[in-house]
């Protein structure tokens, strides 16, 4: 019998990260790791599953806020750090763990990063939104024109006190965004402090700091020199602009690696646009509605007239139920259903991402008027989460 337990002190979330970093096949955190890995364990989300006195299985998550459509932002849990130990799996330890993280988050919402596409679907999380994963020919990249900022560069101890206050500032500007978490900055500043190569520069307009970027560069064994950008954002199109300017004509790069949203505008930056190659589109945002009613009611909806659709959740059938949207906004309603769709999938649309006339060709959901659906649903640019965890 599993039982699945909710840890509370340093021992015990030691052993549950050697058990999660063992099913990832990596090794327990070190002495030195530790240190930056505990603040990462909050208190009331940590989980682990026993069977008898054994850990068999892990996972946590980490309290925020995200970003949906419209502009609002509502609670969110971000899952992470899901492992079942290797002689464990297959007994079903991974859905008592699921069953008692999505019965107990005080949050409306959850998302995750998936290892394997086959494993969340069947606990209601969608894929909800995709990323590009780019590369630039910095040696041929131009930008015309001048920057109209300033670029600079600050040390590890600016960087610390800053980023955090301009990602809060304006970080989170797409829908899927998440707002950061002391654990999670702790862990960016190790990593930075790891990669003694990785650079902060911050862009500032007239009215002050409006842009950052951190990226490292290294050097191959033909001597070619390839940046990957690892954190960045703006608040207006100026510094958005400058920073590419900055990165694109520092010298010695030959290449740049960068993950951008899908409709990222970054190729018609350049003088040719040929030079913004996508090399990979990858799965970002899975994403569950743990309270379909509160969710469907926080985000706003396009022009068009109503449609009724009945969603069908069996893990929590208290969101199963018939719903109309219209520009108004969205209400439970016992009418008769234009669609029907399983909770995942309404997860996957729900962000913008996907929309219900391409998902009807999969025959997982039926009915009628997908377009009229896709008109409320859809919004004016794609989602991004630009924080991993
Ligand atoms: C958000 C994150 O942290 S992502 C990281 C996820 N962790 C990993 O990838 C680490 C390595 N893998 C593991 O630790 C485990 O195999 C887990 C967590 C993926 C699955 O744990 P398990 O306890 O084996 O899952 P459980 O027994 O509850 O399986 C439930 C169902 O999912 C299926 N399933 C579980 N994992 C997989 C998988 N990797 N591929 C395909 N199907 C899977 C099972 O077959 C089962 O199907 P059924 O209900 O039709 O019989």
């Amino acid at each position: 019998m599993t039982d699945i337990r909710v840890l509370t002190d340093e021992a015990q979330y030691r052993a549950h990260s050697t058990l999660f970093r063992r099913a990832m096949h990596w090794g327990p955190p070190s002495d030195e790791q530790w240190p930056v890995v505990l603040p990462s364990y909050e208190p009331g989300r940590v989980l682990a599953a026993f069977e008898g006195d054994e850990m068999v299985g892990t996972t946590q998550s980490f309290g925020g806020r995200m970003l949906v459509p419209g502009g609002a932002l509502v609670p969110h849990t971000a899952v992470s750090r899901v492992g079942v130990r290797a002689d464990y799996t297959r007994r079903g330890v991974l859905s008592a763990l699921m069953r008692e993280q999505l019965s107990t988050t005080p949050d409306p919402v959850a998302t995750l990063r998936a290892s394997e596409g086959r494993i969340y679907g069947r606990f209601g999380y969608g894929l909800a939104g995709r990323v590009r994963f780019l590369r630039i020919d910095a040696s041929k990249a131009v930008v015309p024109g001048s920057p109209v900022g300033r670029v600079r560069m600050v040390d590890l101890d600016t960087a610390d006190k800053l980023l955090p206050e301009l990602h809060d500032a304006f970080g989170l500007d797409r829908p899927g965004e998440i707002s950061r978490w002391p654990g999670w900055w702790a862990r960016a500043r190790d990593r930075k402090t790891e990669a003694d190569n990785l650079v902060t520069v911050v862009h500032s307009g007239p009215d002050g700091d409006d842009g950052f970027v951190c990226y490292k560069v290294s050097e191959d064994k033909d001597f070619k020199h390839h940046m990957e950008v690892e954190d960045f954002a703006w608040a207006n199109a100026d510094a958005w602009r400058d920073l590419w300017i900055y990165l694109t004509r520092l010298d010695l790069i030959d290449t740049i690696e960068v993950d951008a949203a899908l409709d990222d505008p970054l190729n018609w930056l350049f003088e040719d646009p040929r030079v913004v190659y996508t090399k990979d589109v990858y799965d970002q945002i899975w994403l569950r509605l743990v309270d379909v009613p509160r969710m469907l009611a926080a985000r706003t909806y396009g022009a068009g007239e109503p449609v009724v659709i009945e969603v069908h959740d069996e893990l929590l059938p208290a969101n199963s139920g018939r719903y109309r949207i219209s520009p108004d906004g969205a209400e439970r309603v016992e009418a008769q259903p234009d669609l029907t769709i399983p909770v995942d999938l309404l997860g996957a649309v729900y962000l913008g991402d996907t929309r219900f006339s391409d998902l009807a060709a999969t025959k997982r959901i039926e009915g009628s008027r997908f377009a009229e659906a896709d008109a409320l649903f859809a919004g004016s640019v794609a989602p991004l989460c630009s924080t991993f965890f």
